[in-house]
């Protein structure tokens, strides 16, 4: 198969903070080769035709809307933040964050009363951009990092930063306001309008693969032919559920997929039900 492909696709993958880790254990999971050694700055698997390479997750949109390299991963933020020409392809499920407004005293703060305030981010395009977009008119601090240290040590009034837990922001004794700016996570993203590369679409179905099996659950029970209607309507599946008959009288057996958050209460409520022996499983690996 390698033999066929005249060029490798090239994938850029974040070399380090929050997404590298989990980025590299999604493509290995999708059967990509990753590096072993994190001074590596290129592997290439020959054998599933990519060529990854690994960068700042800051600078991939810039790799990726140049046309240097076909496609990368990214957080969401970090696409809008640079104004690259690239566009996403495919939301990944991983690296989930908000990014948001914080200052002392925030709780009673709105986004109008930001005008003329001195916001610290490492985001200075998203900022801008929203802030623009509100007709508010403020005066950016750009920071590479620790912004929440900003306000404390006087250079800001507020913040702009990715929240997770939220714990940093609490400990800076700063209070979230406003509507969230971006719901972010870690993105696919390709060159914005040119057409897809040759290989993307298997990408796409690998990884696709891998969310799916990551949020998906298997469930196999026995249940009473009259109860049937009652059970699958609690796991209809994706499409639809499998039913088989059974050697015992009256009872089939059926299988099906279940969100994986949803398992424990599918299983008390099979068992309400009537069901018995119900078996979840792990799923290792698909394509829907
Ligand atoms: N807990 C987190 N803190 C920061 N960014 C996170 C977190 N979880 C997910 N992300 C996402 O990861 C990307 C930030 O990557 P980045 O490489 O800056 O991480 P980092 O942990 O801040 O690394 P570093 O500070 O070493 O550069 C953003 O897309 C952000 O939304
Ligand atoms: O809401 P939390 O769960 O507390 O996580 C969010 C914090 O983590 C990140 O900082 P990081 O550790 O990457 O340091 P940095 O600011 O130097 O990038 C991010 O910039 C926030 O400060
Ligand atoms: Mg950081």
């Amino acid at each position: 198969m390698a033999g066929q492909m005249n060029s490798l696709l090239k994938v850029a993958v974040p070399n380090k903070g929050s997404l590298a880790e989990a980025a590299a254990s999604m493509l290995r999971e999708a059967g990509y080769r990753q590096r072993n050694d994190l001074k590596d700055l290129v592997l290439v698997d020959e054998t599933n035709g990519v060529e990854f390479y690994y960068l700042r997750p800051k600078d991939i949109a810039v790799y990726v809307g140049e046309g240097t390299l076909d496609l990368g991963i990214t957080g969401r933020d970090m696409l809008l933040d640079s104004g690259a020409q690239a566009e996403e392809v495919k939301a990944l499920g991983f690296g989930g964050t908000r990014f948001r407004f914080a200052a002392p005293g925030g709780a009673s703060m709105t986004v109008a009363d930001l005008n003329g305030k001195r916001i610290a981010t490492s985001y200075s395009g998203l900022v801008s951009t929203y802030l623009a977009g509100r007709g508010v008119s403020a005066r950016l601090i750009h920071l590479d990092g620790a912004v929440e240290s900003s306000v404390r040590l006087g250079v800001a009034d507020v913040v702009a930063d990715v929240v997770e837990t939220g714990t940093t922001l609490k400990r800076a004794g700063l209070e979230l306001f406003g509507d969230p700016i971006l719901v972010s996570e870690a993105i696919l993203i390709q060159r914005a309008g040119v057409a897809a590369p040759d290989g993307l679409d298997l990408l796409i179905r690998r990884l696709s693969g891998v969310i799916t099996a990551r949020d998906y659950l298997m469930v196999d029970y026995n249940v009473p032919r009259e109860k049937l209607e009652a059970a699958t309507a609690i796991t209809p599946g994706l499409d639809s559920p499998t039913v088989s008959p059974l050697a015992r009288e009256g009872w089939v057996a059926v299988r099906a997929m279940i969100p994986a958050k949803q398992a424990q209460q599918v299983m008390d409520d099979l068992w309400a039900t009537g069901a018995d022996a119900i078996l979840v499983t792990k799923i290792h690996a698909c394509r829907i």
